[in-house]
């Protein structure tokens, strides 16, 4: 059986939570008309890279966009996904976070390698959880742009038999083939589906690649983004993971008393 996905590349609105909600709530009503079962947001996609201003527009996991998300997920009956600046206790993260269609949080994951580049360890704290979930009877998880340079991190991730890796990001144009052929990479080396969301557009530091992706575990590019505004559609069976699995056994041929 297949899951249909819906990646939203949008461009985002910075530091103005209100309109991103609003461009958002059309986008995700847009994609669930299409019959999407699975509807994947970018990267802190109410905020943007706004993180001086995180102490006005970053909010806890119960907070409006969390409440927004709730609702259209139990009315369209949907998965949706993405990340969210989070505020707990007077400390920030980049945190990712999945409703499904009974508007249950299903994971929340906070960006654990924070991105220097773009000033992440100046504003934020970094997770020490992974991102495992299900996606109903599923394994799966998700991770945030930078962490995808990390395999050892994504193979920790792996281990349990998850069968697909969840992507949000703002990734930046010049790097946009690193993107790709990470996210490549990462589907043939774990043998699993990559659903990855890129948003589009610019801020005044930084102009972003779009090229969503969906990837197999055999390395195919099942559908992909360009670097305007879109909605990338695929349908994914997450069952073709076993044959591939049997094929090829990676997981029994691990040698972790090599390199653990
Ligand atoms: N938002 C990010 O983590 C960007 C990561 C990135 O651009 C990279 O090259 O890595």
């Amino acid at each position: 059986m297949t899951t249909k996905i819906a990646i939203i590349q949008m461009d985002i609105v910075f530091g103005n939570p209100e309109e991103n909600r609003k461009l958002a709530k059309e986008k995700i009503k847009e994609a669930a008309a299409q019959g999407s079962e699975v509807i994947l947001l970018p990267e802190l996609w109410t905020t943007g890279y706004d993180l001086s201003r995180f102490e006005e527009i970053a909010e806890t996991l119960e907070g409006p966009t969390h409440q927004l998300l709730i609702s259209l997920a139990k009315a369209l009956k949907v998965t949706i996904a993405g990340s969210i600046a989070e505020e707990e206790n007077g400390k920030f993260y980049n945190t990712f976070v999945a409703y499904n269609a009974e508007g249950d949080r299903l994971f929340n994951y906070r960006k654990a390698h924070l991105f220097r580049l773009m000033n992440e360890e100046k504003f934020l704290e970094s997770g020490n959880q992974k991102g495992n979930f299900n996606l109903g009877e599923v394994p799966v998880a998700g991770v945030i742009c930078y962490d995808i340079r990390f395999p050892e991190w994504m193979r920790t991730h792996m281990l349990d038999g998850s069968r697909g890796l969840f992507v949000v990001a703002e990734w930046p144009k010049p790097r946009v083939e690193h993107w790709r052929n990470l996210l490549i990479s990462r589907a043939i080396e774990n043998q699993c589906f990559v659903i990855a969301c890129n948003r589009v557009g610019a801020d005044q530091n930084n102009e972003f690649g779009g090229h969503s992706i969906v990837v197999d575990p055999w390395g195919n590019v099942l559908a992909e983004g360009g670097f305007d505004e879109e909605i990338v559609y695929a349908e994914v069976d997450f069952t073709a993971v076993e044959a591939i699995r049997e094929q090829i056994p990676i997981f029994q041929d691990r040698r972790p008393d090599l390199y653990e």
